[in-house]
């Protein structure tokens, strides 16, 4: 299959799924229970409007932001996908490679196949943040975290929404197994990976079985030691409300991933477009938000975008770009979304990504958003009853 028939990401989707085995389409596809949210998490976003403003001068439309400081070319980011050696052999290599071709932020799974030093080493040029999960035991983590200050990370994105792993119904059915050849590699291969016959014990992690492999007991207080064993910045990705945003802000944290973990933690929650606004608005000035979970296209992202996500990442799309072509796979996907997005950049009369202002109006039923100086309006259509 030549690239140029693969145009946009739902393309490369139904590639990898003709091309990956039961195992891993079933690992990287799955939501948990009944996918009401990872089913939601993109059709939230068909449900809100933009409204483009014209002869605004488009011809010069800037997608490069900052976050936490560094520069990136473009607002749309990679999320941590663990095991990505089962889309291909470049694995998190490939991933790596593309997202610093493109000079965007690569997020660096716990679970990766190879070591972070080794994807770090890949492309030493481009900017990557280590997701952490915190094991029950601390040195094992501690022992992570220094490794990823001193690999040359630029951030922790500690992942709060997985205390135990939901149950996703095809890694229960068909008893997900890793390959032999693959491993768990910053844990040295940590048995989380032995064809366990047990179909209750889900995905081989150990996640709520006896060999737990996150910290259940994890809570706010660790903050405070995650700080003192690092001086990298922390984002706190799986946060899905103000309330959660506040506690964040009074903890000092540095930034806020919105993120329901693709739909494949506690289904039912809100499709994570949806609960942005409320996080915005909590977290006023005080730390960076981004958020991910469902964007497929340039105009997921501006709606994203004008919402007050500061960047976007995406998940699965990754996968299988990798799928369909290791690193080149992966740039093309993301080459996709760029030009999605500067299109609809252009064609809503708006010329720079990173939002000045943002004004949420409760007693409107629209959200009121400042951008680029003009005013965007997103309609969430179930609130305003418009369409
Ligand atoms: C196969 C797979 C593996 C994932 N592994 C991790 C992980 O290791 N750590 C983590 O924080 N999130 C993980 N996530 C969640 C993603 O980081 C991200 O939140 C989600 O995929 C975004 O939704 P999207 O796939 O619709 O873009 C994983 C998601 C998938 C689909
Ligand atoms: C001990 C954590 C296992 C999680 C595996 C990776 C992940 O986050 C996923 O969604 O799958």
């Amino acid at each position: 299959m030549s690239s140029d028939s693969l145009v946009c990401l739902k393309d490369f989707e139904k590639y990898a799924k003709e091309h990956l085995n039961r195992n891993s389409w079933g690992f990287f596809s799955a939501g948990a229970e009944g996918c009401q949210t990872l089913r939601d998490n993109e059709e939230a976003f068909r449900r809100l409007r933009l409204r483009p403003r014209f002869l605004r001068d488009v011809s010069v439309r800037d997608m490069s932001a900052t976050v936490l400081g560094q520069r990136v070319d473009m607002p749309i980011g990679i999320s941590p996908t663990a095991n990505q050696g089962l889309a291909s052999p470049q694995g998190e290599i490939g991933t790596a490679k593309a997202a610093a071709q493109f000079q965007t932020c690569m997020i660096c799974s716990t679970y990766s196949n190879f070591t972070m030093e080794d994807i770090m080493n890949s492309s030493p040029d481009g900017l990557k943040w280590f997701q952490l999960y915190v094991r029950p035991d601390r040195e094992t983590t501690a022992g992570l975290v220094r490794r990823a200050e001193r690999a040359g990370y630029k951030a922790l994105v500690l992942t709060v929404d997985l205390p135990i792993v939901g149950r996703r119904y095809p890694d229960l059915r068909h008893g997900f197994s890793m390959p032999p050849h693959l491993r768990v590699a910053n844990l040295g291969n940590a048995d989380l990976s032995q064809n366990k016959k047990d179909r209750n014990e889900a995905l081989d992690y150990g996640m709520g079985g006896p060999d737990q492999s996150s910290d259940i007991a994890l809570s706010w207080k660790d903050i405070a030691w995650l700080r003192s064993i690092c001086s990298l910045p922390i984002i706190l990705k799986g946060i899905l409300t103000a309330e959660d945003a506040r506690l964040a802000v009074q903890h000092g944290v540095d930034g806020i991933l919105v993120s329901n973990h693709g739909g494949r933690q506690l289904d039912g929650v809100p499709a994570t477009i949806e609960a942005l606004p409320e996080i915005v608005q909590a977290a006023g000035d005080k730390l960076e938000v981004y958020m991910d979970g469902g964007v497929r296209t340039g105009t997921d992202v501006l709606k994203a975008l004008a919402l007050g996500a500061r960047a976007v990442f995406i998940g699965r799309p990754a996968v299988w770009g990798l799928c369909y072509k290791g690193q080149e796979g992966v740039a093309k996907v993301l080459s996709i979304l760029k030009e999605e997005l500067s299109l609809a950049m252009a064609l809503s009369g708006v010329s720079f990504s990173q939002i000045p202002a943002i004004v949420v109006s409760p007693s409107h039923s629209s959200t009121r958003v400042c951008y680029d100086t003009l005013c965007l309006y997103m309609i969430d259509v179930y609130k305003s009853g418009l369409y």
